[in-house]
């Protein structure tokens, strides 16, 4: 005590040889005090006063505390504990902002300090700069633990006191406050700032776990909105593979709420359980990978991908998996890859008869579900009329999946139709691949060039129609598909038959219904509706209006014998739309070869559709013009009943230019 007393007498003559001279003897004070002293000195602190004038109202002190609420919450209980340990002393356990404002006091600083007036109550301010050198102020300046005892104040009112303070951090290191103890200078202890320092230890250690509680509590949140609003099904599984939890379409999926799947084995769901058992075991996870769910409705199939749940040492503990009803995926592979039927009856253009014939078959065709075999040659329109019997037919909803088995490498026809399972052949992707009967099934599978099939696959496609399953190759289980099949081809299948490229029982299979398309020629009166339509699509796109034809036009059209059919004619369409400069077709914007053809060469100089058959007359351009010119001229005039003006407003030329034509073409 008196070692302790004889400190204080000595410190007290260094602080008044400062506070009178300004100087401090070399290894009197230390370096922190001396800093200190000088920054109130210049600071321009009174060493007499040490009260605190810095006081915030009862409502800026409002706002401050509820700001400083999860300190202050965190804070109280240590203080508390704090003061347990000096209870009945005279210490005070202070709780400071960054700034130094008192936030809160535990113990009762009047006991010791009240009598001095020094206004160390909450909302007061106790910066360095504001009452000197003080445990609150100057480790906050110091940014470290700091005691202050007796005359080390610079404030003499302050002699009587020791403070022991240090900074509360945040976890990133930024001041948010300041724990101090305070009481009678004859008590101090160096072991007090030690409590206080442990004491802010445990406050940020529990700010800290605060501050993570709410992060994963938000994580958490995020994390449970994005399972509840994707549109898989999410299946959460702990390390044993019981089901922990599961989303709105995985309840729907399954049929059971999320309650009633909780607890679950997923050995109970699942058949093939190879992936989910890897993933479980070794943490391997898999990507859209098939697997056959077994629901309250029956066995579901779902493509399905599982990731593992790890701790921070990479162990296991769980496993999310992802899955989606395989018709789901196919609807979705059929709407991105164009697998949808686009033409509909009313697209189908021409009145003539033998057309609108095929037009009544095929609509009597979508109104059942027998098997449609479409004859004709290319370019009549019969995938159209396929689109459209899908599209009028009560798959309409279901995919259209066509393919061309013409167009396919006879070796890959059969994985193309019935897919193949992992690892079925050299190349195989992994995971294997539906085949179109899979992805068509709820819809219409649309086999093109039928003709073309080779007669082993023949066999296989003869078997899926018999028993209406198919077997991935490579797979060893028959799946049930729903396939309404349209079948095209431009060969004589009878013919075929006799040549043994194809098989009679397929035939007739197939041939439940059968429309014949006719080729264009054989229906050349429905030139001018198809010129008519094909013009003003392609003149659109053009961005051309009004776009008039010159009469003959049609009729040398008409002529010509269009072995494309309808694509042919559209195609030709379509180039002398680009060609034109003005905005009237004339015969002499329809391409040469066409003109030139024996069949169109004879229509110009007789126009006189329609029939097959044509007197092959070749005669030279310019006189095919003219005749054309002639015939049409003479029709008007017969349809006038020799009335000029009307013939000339009909035919768009003016009087006069009429009576010049008809001298120079000697009508
Ligand atoms: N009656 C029609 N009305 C309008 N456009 C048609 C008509 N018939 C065919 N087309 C058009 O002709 C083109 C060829 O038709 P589509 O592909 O259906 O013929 P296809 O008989 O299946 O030919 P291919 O045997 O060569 O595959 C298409 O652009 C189609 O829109």
């Amino acid at each position: 005590m008196a070692q302790r007393e004889g400190q204080t007498t000595e410190r007290w003559a260094v602080w008044d040889r400062f506070i009178r001279a300004g100087k401090i003897e070399p290894g009197t004070l230390g370096p922190e005090l001396e800093a200190s002293w000088r920054r109130c000195q210049a600071a321009g602190v009174d060493p007499l006063a040490g009260r605190s004038t810095m006081v915030l109202g009862s409502a800026e002190f409002a706002a401050l505390a509820e700001r400083k609420q999860d300190l202050i919450r965190v804070a109280k209980p240590f203080m508390e504990n704090l003061y347990s340990l000096v209870a009945g002393s005279s210490f005070v356990v202070l709780l400071f902002d960054e700034q130094g404002y008192l936030l809160e006091a535990v113990g009762n600083p009047d006991r010791i300090l009240a009598s001095q007036d020094l206004n160390l109550n909450k909302g007061a301010l106790w910066a360095e700069a504001e009452v000197g050198t003080n445990g609150a102020g100057t480790p906050l300046v110091l940014g470290r633990p700091f005691q202050v005892s007796g005359a080390e104040h610079y404030c003499q009112k302050h002699h009587r006191w020791t403070c022991s303070g240090a900074p509360i951090f945040d976890p990133r290191g930024k001041t948010i406050g300041l724990l101090d103890m305070t009481g009678p200078v004859d008590e101090t202890h160096i072991h007090t700032l030690g409590l206080v320092m442990a004491a802010v230890e445990a406050i940020q250690h529990e700010l800290e776990v605060g501050q993570k509680n709410r992060e994963l509590r938000l994580l958490n949140n995020r994390l449970s909105s994005i399972i509840l609003t994707v549109t898989d099904g999410v299946l959460v599984l702990d390390v044993d593979g019981v089901l922990d939890q599961i989303n709105p379409v995985a309840e729907r999926l399954l049929g059971v709420s999320s309650q009633q799947a909780a607890g679950k084995r997923i050995t109970e769901l699942v058949r093939d359980l190879g992936p989910i058992r890897e993933l479980l075991a070794w943490g391997r996870e898999f990507l859209d990978r098939e697997l056959e769910l077994t629901s309250g409705r029956g066995t579901l199939q779902c493509v399905a991908s599982g990731k593992p749940i790890l701790d921070e040492g990479g162990v296991v503990k769980g496993a999310v998996l992802f899955v989606n009803p395989i018709n789901k995926i196919k609807g979705l592979i059929n709407r991105f890859s164009g697998a949808q039927a686009t033409f509909r009856f009313e697209d189908i253009l021409g009145q003539g008869e033998s057309l609108q014939r095929a037009v009544q078959l095929g609509q009597l065709a979508a109104a059942n579900e027998s098997n449609v075999l479409l004859t004709g040659e290319s370019g009549t329109g019969k995938e159209m009329f396929a689109h459209a019997i899908h599209n009028q037919s009560e798959r309409r909803k279901g995919p259209f999946v066509a393919i061309n088995c013409g167009a396919i490498p006879r070796e890959l026809i059969a994985s193309e139709l019935f897919g193949y399972q992992d690892g079925a052949f050299t190349g195989a992707a992994r995971g294997g691949r539906p085949g179109k009967f899979e992805l068509a099934s709820g819809g219409t599978l649309f086999l093109d060039e039928i003709g073309d099939m080779p007669l082993e696959q023949q066999i296989a496609l003869l078997r899926v129609l018999q028993d209406k399953t198919i077997t991935r190759l490579g797979g060893d289980r028959p799946f049930v598909v729903d396939v309404r099949i349209i079948c095209a081809t431009h060969k004589d299948l009878r013919e075929e038959i006799r040549k043994g490229t194809f098989r009679q029982d397929l035939y007739y299979r197939l041939n439940v219904s059968m429309i014949r398309l006719p080729p264009l020629r054989e229906h050349p009166e429905d030139i001018p509706e198809l010129l008519e339509a094909f013009l003003h699509k392609f003149a659109t796109r053009k961005g051309v209006a009004n776009l008039r034809i010159d009469p003959g036009v049609s009729g040398a059209l008409q002529g010509y014998a269009w072995p494309g059919n309808i694509r042919e004619f559209q195609n030709v369409v379509e180039r002398m739309v680009h060609a034109i400069k003005g905005e009237v077709i004339t015969l002499g914007d329809i391409p040469e070869e066409i003109l030139r053809a024996p069949d169109a060469a004879a229509a110009v100089a007789a126009p006189a559709p329609p029939g097959p058959a044509r007197n092959p007359a070749p005669a030279n351009l310019r006189e095919q013009l003219l005749e054309e010119e002639r015939a049409q001229i003479q029709a008007c005039l017969r349809a006038s009943k020799g009335n000029m003006s009307k013939a000339a407003q009909e035919l768009g030329m003016a009087r006069n230019t009429l009576y010049r034509k008809l001298q120079k073409l000697g009508i």
